[in-house]
Order: C-alpha cells, then structure tokens, then sequence
C-alpha cells in the first residue's frame, strides 16, 4: 500500500524556433517557462484510484480491481517505445464511456490518464489506491506545453506510486529531482501520453517539461543550450482555442499535397532554429542591443513561414501588427492556429514602451504577461516549500 503523500510539477514551454518543423524531423530550440502544472498524489485505502483534473473539469474514479481487470484483458503488450495502439485506446473509451471520435480536452486527459496508468501498470506493478488532483498555472490548449506538462506530471507521478523510480525528496529538504536515468524514463512515459493527446507529437514539448532549461531537440536527440542569455519575452494569449492534435495533422496534409514547396520551408525553418542557437550561444549572459536585430529578423521570417505551413489566425497576425507598431518583433509559439504569441523585448526597451503595446494587446481582448524562462523541469516538492496560490489550489480542488 502506497503510504506517502506527494507534490510535484513540470514547467510549461516557449518553442522559440522549430515548432511544427521539428515534427518532420528539423531542429526546434526551446526553454521551459515560469508557469507549472502540480499534481498531487494521496493514498485513498479505499482500493480506488480517484483522478480529478479540475482545469478541465474531470472527476473520475475506478475500483482497482477493474483497472487490474482491464489491463489484464489487453492482449498487446505496453511498452513506453510503442506508440499506444487504436485497439487500445477504442477499449479504453469503451470502459471509460467516451465516444469512439471524442476530442473535448477532458476526453483526452481522461485517455492519456488511463492509457499511462494501466501501461506503467502492466510493466511496473500495480498503481496502488491513490488520489491524484492536478492544478495548472497554464492555460490548456494555448500552445504553453500544457499536454506535455501534465503528462510530465502524471509519468513521474504514477512511477514513483509503483516503484519503477526513486522519490528522492528527504526530510527537511523543499524540493528534489530524479536522477538522468530517472529522468529518462519519465520523458518516454510522458510522450506516451502526449502520443495519446497529440497523435503524432515530436516530443520536444516533454523533453522540455522533463529537464527544464533551454534545449536544442532533433528526432529524439536533446541537447541543452551551451549558454543561454537572459531575454525578456512578452507572451500574449490571443485565447483564440485550437488543437495541437488538429494542426500538426495539417501540417502533415500539406506537405504531401505540395512537398517541392513545403519541405524548403520546413529546410528554411531547420537553418532558422540552428542560426537563432548560434546566435543565443555567442550571447553574453546580460547582452548588449547588438545581437537583437537578427534575433528580432529570425522572429519576423519564422512568423512568415508558419503562415505559409497554414498554422498561422488573424488573431496571431493582430498581434504581430500591434506589437510592430511599438517596435517589436513577434511570432507564434507552439501549435498556432491561435493560443499564444511570444514578442522578444530587447534590453533597452522601456518599460513604458512595454506598457504601451501590453494595453493595446489587451485592447485585442488578449491577455498578457512578461515571463521568465529556463525554469527547472520536473521536480518534487514538500508541502512546505509551495507558495500560498499554490497551496490553496490544491486544498480547495
Ligand atoms: N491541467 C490539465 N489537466 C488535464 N488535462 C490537461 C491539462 N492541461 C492540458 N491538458 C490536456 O492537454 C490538452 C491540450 O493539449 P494541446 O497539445 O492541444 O495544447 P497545449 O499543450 O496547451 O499546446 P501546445 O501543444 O501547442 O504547446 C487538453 O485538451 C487536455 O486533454
Ligand atoms: C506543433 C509542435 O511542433 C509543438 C507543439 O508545442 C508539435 C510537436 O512538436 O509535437
Ligand atoms: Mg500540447
């Protein structure tokens, strides 16, 4: 029987180049953001795994003994390098009682909870009777990384509930992190879930929930940035709601319907993201506004071609005009097709000029805010350690 109570979390992301590209195997540069998904896990010796996602609105619970049914009665093997099959998924939203073509968030977060418990399940041992509740500082669906990021949670999550990994927090301590080898193996446990979520996902988005920072990923290679600067980030959300799922399968619709033209793009893209990684590593740590003329032109050429692979909405091209009028440079982050923007600030923008282009994005019906990035990736944490907004989620979910 499980007897520990644990917090912990993973980071959203900001793709800063390679989003979608990155899918067909080019390169993306990414860092983790100041914004977390927290999961909560708690024995319930009622022999009952209860799951409760209140950010879209999910309340479910199961009898272990029908879990341990169920995973039983799959005939194919689970395996975290095996994508999740059709055949799975179909019997796990027959048990669940989701239609066969659902899409809603909560169908999906639903499937990618069953999908992960049953699979770590099968090869690790039983999940024991626990009650897990997430919270989110991210919005869902806006292209922060929030699927990646509560997939993050729930691999690290059920993992340590069944012994597969350590749970490293001692006494005394306020936060801890899994070793490499650990850390491994929650990063390919979560891209099974963003598999379930996603489809067809590149997994840059876990590898940056996972470890955190700022890291260059290409087919499965992840490398962290030799040197990361400080850089001043505006993220806007435009709220305009899209999946993830929905675009990258355009993407790929695309590409078939017109490869001479598409795959010079997705070359242009791959040549972005590697001259951006020159570019951030040849930074000092407190640049100077030198470097950010090709920084900012990076931003403006990228923000083209995502047009041209059809991810771009009227809503992100406003956002692009009202920030060029303030002298600024923005592009879409994530999936587009709506969801968030990012605009670089240089050093010497004034924070007047700031204010000026947030109250005219804001005008939009945009939300936005000025970020930190290269925040931690998973990390574990005591009760003691979290801050107050935090600790109240948790208690009144
Ligand atoms: N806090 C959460 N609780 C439960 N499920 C969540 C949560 N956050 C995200 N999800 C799941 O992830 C889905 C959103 O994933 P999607 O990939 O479309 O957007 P994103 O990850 O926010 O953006 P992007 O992939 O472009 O970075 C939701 O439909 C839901 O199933
Ligand atoms: C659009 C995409 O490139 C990034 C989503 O954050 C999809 C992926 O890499 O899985
Ligand atoms: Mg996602």
């Amino acid at each position: 029987m499980w007897e520990r109570s644990l917090v912990l979390s993973a980071p959203g992301k900001v793709i800063l180049h390679g989003e979608h590209a990155v899918v067909h195997g080019k390169v993306a540069l990414a860092v983790a953001l100041d914004l977390r998904t927290f999961l909560r896990l708690r024995p319930s010796g009622e022999g009952r795994v209860c799951v409760r996602l209140p950010g879209v609105g999910v309340v479910r619970s199961w009898d272990t003994p029908r879990l341990q049914a169920l995973r039983r009665g799959f005939a194919a093997d689970f395996d975290e390098s095996k994508s999740p099959s059709v055949e799975q998924l179909d019997t796990l939203k027959e048990f669940a009682g989701i239609a066969a073509g659902a899409s809603a968030p909560e169908s999906l977060a639903t499937l990618a909870f069953l999908y992960m418990c049953l699979a770590i399940s099968a090869k690790y041992g039983d999940v024991p009777s626990v009650d897990i509740l997430v919270w989110s500082e991210l919005p869902t669906g806006a292209g922060l990384g929030s699927s990646a990021a509560f997939a993050v949670c729930l691999a690290a999550a059920l993992l340590t509930a069944c012994g597969a990994i350590s749970c490293p927090l001692k006494e005394g301590e306020s936060t801890a992190r899994w070793t490499e080898e650990e850390l491994t193996l929650i990063n390919s446990w979560a891209f099974q879930g963003e598999r379930v979520i996603h489809g067809n996902p590149s997994g840059v988005d876990n590898a940056v929930g996972t470890w955190g920072g700022a890291l260059r990923y290409q087919s499965g290679k992840i490398t962290p940035l030799k040197r990361v600067p400080t850089l001043r980030i505006l993220l806007t959300n435009t709220k305009v709601p899209r999946s993830t799922k929905v675009l990258v399968a355009g993407v790929k619709e695309k590409i078939l319907k017109f490869p001479a033209i598409m795959n010079p793009v997705l070359d242009s893209i791959d040549a972005i993201s590697q001259e951006c990684q020159s570019v951030l590593e040849a930074m000092p740590a407190n640049p100077s506004p030198e470097y950010y003329p090709v920084l900012e032109e990076l931003f403006d050429i990228n923000q083209h071609h995502l047009n041209v692979i059809g991810v771009g909405h009227p809503s992100l091209d406003r956002l692009c005009r009202v920030t060029a009028s303030h002298g600024l440079h923005s592009k879409l982050t994530g999936a587009g097709g709506g969801g968030c923007g990012i605009t670089l600030l240089r050093p010497d923008t004034s924070p007047l000029a700031v204010e000026a282009a947030k109250r005219d994005l804001c005008a939009c019906g945009f939300e936005c805010w000025e970020t930190n990035i290269g925040a931690p990736g998973v990390t574990l944490h005591s009760s003691s350690s979290l801050n107050a907004e935090v600790l109240h989620a948790l208690s009144k979910s």
